[in-house]
């Protein structure tokens, strides 16, 4: 249990964080409160066990070759089911943006399925290790900000941490998935594979080569609306600045 002694912030604010937590936890009603801890306990469980297999595998092997192959079933299943964000948004227990969730959420299982489990040969590349270690690290870090905040506990490193943390990780995993994207693009271009050439009889083609090309470039405008969103989100949450959304 965090005390304002024990953890460098002043009683008044804490009373009042623990107020506005109430608060919360009596709009949410029953259902919704018990459902969300135990997700947000499950997953911070999951990237827990992911980090511990991935430092102990760096420890015994030495090197980053056959991480991913050994942590691969752990990570499918943990991102996987973070797909239930998205619905937590949709049916309003949460109030983020489904659009934010949405693109998060949906640029993670792209790189665990489509990208990474789908072409074996850039499975050992190093770039897959710094969006790995960042995933992790941040989603340890953000599902125990939930859980602790929804038990009205909330340790003030937790909350610094998610508030911060992001400011280096968030570049350091889109450098990770983008690196790992154009590594594969040889692998796809030589492949062919996920593509549909003409003619067939529905007369429609594909090109994953040229898809990735553009869901690369689509980082450019969308991940400076993710971090600028949390930018923004840390003002409010650590600094208490009011912030006003504009109406469309
Ligand atoms: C098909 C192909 C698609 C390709 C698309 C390509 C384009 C992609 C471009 C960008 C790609 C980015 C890839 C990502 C890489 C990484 O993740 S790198 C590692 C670093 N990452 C981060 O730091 C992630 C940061 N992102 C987030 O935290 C979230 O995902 C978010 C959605 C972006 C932010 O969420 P937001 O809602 O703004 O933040 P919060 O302040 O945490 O929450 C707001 C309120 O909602 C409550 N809440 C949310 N979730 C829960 C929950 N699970 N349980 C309980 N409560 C929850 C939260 O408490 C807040 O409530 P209030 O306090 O009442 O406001």
């Amino acid at each position: 249990m965090a005390s304002s002694e024990e953890d460098g912030t002043n009683g008044a604010s804490e009373a009042s964080d623990e107020k506005e937590a109430t608060g919360k936890r009596r709009r949410l009603g029953f259902l919704a409160t018990a459902w969300l801890t135990f997700y947000n306990i499950a997953m911070t469980a999951g990237w827990l066990v992911l980090a511990i297999a991935m430092v102990r595998f760096y420890m015994e092997k030495g090197t980053h070759r056959g991480l991913y192959k050994s942590i691969q079933k752990t990570l499918k299943f943990f991102q996987t089911f973070a797909l239930l964000e998205v619905v937590h948004c949709l049916i309003g227990i949460v109030p983020t943006s489904v659009l934010v969730t949405g693109v998060q959420v949906s640029s993670r299982i792209f790189m665990v399925w489509l990208i990474t489990h789908s072409i074996k040969p850039i499975q050992n590349e190093e770039s897959v290790v710094l969006f790995l270690v960042s995933w992790t690290v941040t989603e340890i870090t953000r599902y125990s900000f939930y859980t602790f905040s929804l038990l009205d506990h909330l340790p003030h490193f937790i909350k610094w941490a998610r508030y911060n943390f992001f400011i280096i990780l968030y570049p350091v995993g889109v450098a990770g998935e983008l690196l790992t994207i154009y590594a594969a693009l040889p692998y796809v271009k030589k492949s062919g594979m996920f593509s549909v050439r003409l003619p067939n009889k529905y007369n429609v083609s594909f090109d994953y080569y040229y898809f990735l090309l553009i869901t690369m470039a689509s980082y450019i405008p969308l991940f400076p609306q993710l971090y600028f969103h949390m930018l923004r989100q840390r003002r409010k949450v650590l600094h208490g600045e009011v912030i006003v959304e504009k109406d469309d």
